[in-house]
């Protein structure tokens, strides 16, 4: 009897040790690690928010750093805001990512591309309902179609460079595009595009040592956001609430560590943690303990996804019920 419970017990010690090794051997793409020191990291949205944490924290690691925005006096001022703070100078560079041939002439004059961060994004919250369509054509142009005009720019550079060693794609995507949030229809449209074109071009760069990366950030303080505020819907601020408000920093230290390993999804907080795990789908994973993570915790995040959308319909309900 004791030796039938021994083997049991090797044998359920036994069973995840053989699932890890599995898992060690397929996931792909295959691990990789992006070094940035002395490399060159392009910023687009540099001049503001995010962007500007993400330019200031890649100069702080010793990257060559270029900020690309539309706005010449915001781009001199972030410069001269990163040189006080860290005394290094980043080079700026004024286009409009919806301009294909501006895109195009920024990126050449930049000199090749080690790192691509797609971080410029518009967001103005409403009820599609009241949303005027200039608004919501705009968050698809300058969010998505603007990220496509970036990419066609940067990846023949990218694909030809001298020095063989791995190069990244990060899109700036939003918890907004991993889940559908009341007064983000075109801008989770917007975001969930993203994650399209993230999943298909890593097939088609992947033999070229391109690694795509797709960040997810919670709401996070930053001028875009203060004016978001001013006129968003009170069901979208309860609704994003569940995922709290971090600050650009924070989120640029999460994002850039993510580039670095090479992590396909990256999530910022514990929330957006238990967020890429639920919306894992068939998205790459090279990490085979979070491929671990997500197929034993898959049925119970299923839970506690449906938890969240039983209290965002409450909220929605009592919103409903109050108005009348
Ligand atoms: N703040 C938040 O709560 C969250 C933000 N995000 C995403 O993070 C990214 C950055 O957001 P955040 O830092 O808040 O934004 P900000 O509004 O603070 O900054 C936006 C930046 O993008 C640039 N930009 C806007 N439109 C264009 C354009 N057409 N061409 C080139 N550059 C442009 C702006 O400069 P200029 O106007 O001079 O062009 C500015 O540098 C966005 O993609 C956003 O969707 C994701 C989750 C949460
Ligand atoms: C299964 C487990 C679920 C875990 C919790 C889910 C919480 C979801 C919250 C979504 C928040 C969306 C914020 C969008 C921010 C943004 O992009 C705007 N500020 C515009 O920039």
């Amino acid at each position: 009897m004791a030796d039938a419970d021994l083997s049991f017990l090797a044998l359920c010690a036994l069973l995840p040790i053989l699932f890890l090794i599995f898992l060690k051997l397929i996931v792909r793409p295959r691990p990789v690690q992006i070094p940035i020191k002395s490399r060159h990291v392009f910023i687009t949205g540099g001049s503001s928010g995010i962007g500007l944490a993400l330019a200031r924290q890649a100069a702080t690691e010793g990257a060559r750093v270029t900020i690309l925005a539309r706005s010449l006096e915001k781009l001199e001022e972030a410069k001269t805001s990163i040189r006080l703070s860290t005394g290094i100078d980043v080079a700026i560079v004024s286009a409009d990512v919806c301009d294909f041939d501006a895109v195009k002439a920024a990126v050449e004059s930049a000199g090749p591309i080690d790192v691509l961060i797609c971080n410029q994004g518009v967001f103005v919250a409403y009820e599609l309902e009241n949303q005027e369509m200039k608004e919501v054509r705009d968050m698809i142009d300058v969010n998505l179609i603007g990220t496509f005009n970036l990419v066609k720019a940067a990846l023949p550079g990218m694909k030809s460079r001298s020095d063989r060693k791995p190069v990244s794609i990060a899109f700036m995507s939003s918890q907004a595009g991993q889940v559908g949030i009341y007064g983000y229809t075109a801008y989770s449209a917007s975001k969930f595009g993203l994650r399209g074109l993230a999943e298909a071009l890593q097939h088609e760069v992947i033999a070229d040592d391109i690694h795509v990366s797709l960040i997810f950030p919670p709401d996070t303080d930053t001028p875009g956001f203060v004016e978001e505020n001013k006129k968003k819907p009170r069901l979208t601020s309860i609704i994003a609430g569940s995922s709290g408000v971090m600050q650009a920093d924070e989120v640029a230290k999460k994002a850039l560590n993510g580039i670095k390993s090479g992590s396909f999804f990256v999530p910022c907080n514990f929330e957006g943690f238990l967020l890429a795990i639920a919306t894992a789908g068939l998205s790459p994973q090279r990490s085979y303990l979070m491929a671990f993570v997500e197929v034993v915790s898959a049925g119970v995040l299923r839970i506690a996804g449906l938890c969240f959308q039983w209290t965002w319909y409450g909220s929605i309900e009592k919103w409903h019920a109050q108005k009348k």
